[in-house]
This record gives structure tokens, C-alpha cells and sequence, in this order.
């Protein structure tokens, strides 16, 4: 088991985001987690990288519990994540967004870089290698020196999951990467993740886009109003009648396919 989420509950003042959530993670799988909006999905990733703490319960990364970590600590434990909306370092460079999201793993020093040793002149070369091999795995490989703006919206979106996977993750963490992409971008995602789940790294992703998620995910976790509703392979989510009354009477998007 990669990650496993223990009765977790949160509230913030007065609204109860989360209300003992359980589920597990297994090792190299493709889990989604679904809901209609403000289930408490966002708010889920949120405590698993440390953004803050649940009020209750416990989430334990391979076999280790998570309480007490600052974000930093947690990519350096091997978990990454995508945000939903676009944050890249948008007058870097293709490249170069994608080598800070190595940070986490520089060994040098500030002197070192600043005396440019000889420990630091590898590492850059390292930084760099890292760097272009990932771009050709999200399949950015000719837009090294392109400024990230200047990509169009679906390759931005690539950028994004370049750099959390410039960390070195075991676990990906994807929040609605699908949100605003046409049917071609869509499915360059889908070949994306299925390439991700290849590199023996972990996914857990929050989608709107129900056939993407019914098409890419092994298994499914669903939450309502803060708490599971459902968990189960794609066609026994889409045959739960619990389910399908939580999407009934929501917006068009949110819609089961
Ligand atoms: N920092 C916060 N402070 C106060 N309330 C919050 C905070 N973060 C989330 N909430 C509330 O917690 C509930 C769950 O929100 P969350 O963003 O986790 O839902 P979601 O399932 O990700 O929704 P969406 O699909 O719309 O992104 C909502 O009622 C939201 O308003």
C-alpha cells in the first residue's frame, strides 16, 4: 500500500469538509477520486501534502504516518502534485520550469554553487539530463526554450505535470488536469497517465471529465457531501445508484458519463 487515508476529518469553522474518510492506495495503480463540486476532494490533497492538518484521523505514505510534516517534506518523501488551476513560472522557460521542480532533490550548497565546484558542476549537468528526459515523457521535448506562456493551453497543462514529476515522485497527486482541455488535449492526457502508471509511479486523480476517469482509473473512489459514498471499479461506480442520485440535478460537467 503506497498511501493510506485513516478516518480522516476536517472542518473549517463551521463547515464540516471531511467526515471520516478512509481508503488506500495500492502500489502503482491509477485511483480516482470523484464527487460533485465541494465534496472535499481539493481538500483531501490539501492534507495530504501538508497544506494543512486533518482535525482528525491519520494518512500514512508507505507504511510511515505524515503528521507534522511541512509541503517540502512531503515531495521529499516522494508525493507531488498538480494544482487545478495553472501554476507555472509562466517567463521561465519549458526547461526551465521543469528544473526547479528538481529542487527537491539538489544536494549542493549555496557555496558550492557559488564557487561552482566541481560536486555542483555535475549536478547541473544531472539537473539538466533529468530535466530533458521528462520533457519527452509529457511530450515536450521540442519546447525546451519555449517560454511557458507561449504554450498552448494543453501543453501548459503537460508543463505542470512535468514539474511534479521532476521531483521524483513514487505518488502523483493530479487535481482535475483534464479542466478546460479539448477532446485531442484530453487524450494526450490519457496516454500521459497510462505513460506515468509505466514509470512505476503512484497515481491518485481528482477529474471532472467522467470518461477520461472512467477510461484511465482501475479503481474509484467517490465522496458527497465530505464522506464516501462508493468505491469500486469504473462500471460498478457507474451502476451505484448512490451515485448516480449524488450527480442527479448537478451541473452539466459534473455529470456521469
Ligand atoms: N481553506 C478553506 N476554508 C474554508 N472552507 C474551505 C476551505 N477549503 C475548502 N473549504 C470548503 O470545504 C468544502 C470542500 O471543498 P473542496 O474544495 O475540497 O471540494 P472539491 O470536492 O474539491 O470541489 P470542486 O470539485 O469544486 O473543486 C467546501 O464547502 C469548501 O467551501
Amino acid at each position: 500500500m503506497v498511501l493510506e487515508i485513516k478516518k480522516i476529518s476536517k472542518n473549517f469553522g463551521g463547515i464540516q469538509a471531511l467526515t471520516d474518510v478512509s481508503f488506500s492506495v495500492e502500489e502503482g495503480e491509477i485511483l480516482g477520486l470523484i464527487g460533485p463540486n465541494g465534496a472535499g476532494k481539493t481538500t483531501m490533497f490539501n492534507m495530504i501534502t501538508a497544506m494543512y492538518p486533518p482535525s482528525s484521523g491519520v494518512i500514512s505514505f508507505v507504511g510511515n504516518p505524515l503528521s507534522n510534516l511541512k509541503p517540502h517534506q512531503i515531495t521529499e518523501k516522494g508525493i507531488c502534485r498538480t494544482f487545478q488551476n495553472i501554476r507555472l513560472f509562466s517567463d521561465l522557460t519549458v526547461r526551465e520550469n521543469v528544473m526547479v521542480g528538481n529542487h527537491c532533490r539538489l544536494k549542493t550548497n549555496v557555496m558550492q554553487s557559488v564557487l561552482r565546484t566541481k560536486a555542483q558542476k555535475a549536478e547541473e549537468a544531472r539537473v539538466l539530463a533529468t530535466s530533458d528526459e521528462i520533457l519527452e515523457v509529457v511530450g515536450l521535448a521540442n519546447d525546451k526554450e519555449t517560454i511557458a506562456k507561449n504554450l498552448s493551453y494543453g501543453a501548459q497543462r503537460r508543463l505542470e505535470i512535468a514539474r511534479a514529476l521532476a521531483s521524483r515522485p513514487k505518488l502523483i497527486l493530479l487535481d482535475e488536469p483534464a479542466a478546460g482541455m479539448n477532446e485531442k488535449e484530453t487524450n494526450d492526457l490519457f496516454n500521459l497517465i497510462k505513460k506515468i502508471q509505466t514509470l512505476n509511479i503512484t497515481v491518485l486523480l481528482i477529474e471532472h471529465d467522467m470518461p477520461l476517469v472512467m477510461r484511465v482509473c482501475s479503481r474509484i473512489i467517490v465522496l458527497n457531501f465530505g464522506k464516501k459514498i462508493a468505491e469500486g471499479t469504473p462500471s460498478s461506480i457507474q451502476n451505484n445508484k448512490e451515485v448516480i442520485e449524488a450527480y442527479l440535478g448537478v451541473e452539466e460537467e459534473d455529470e456521469l458519463a
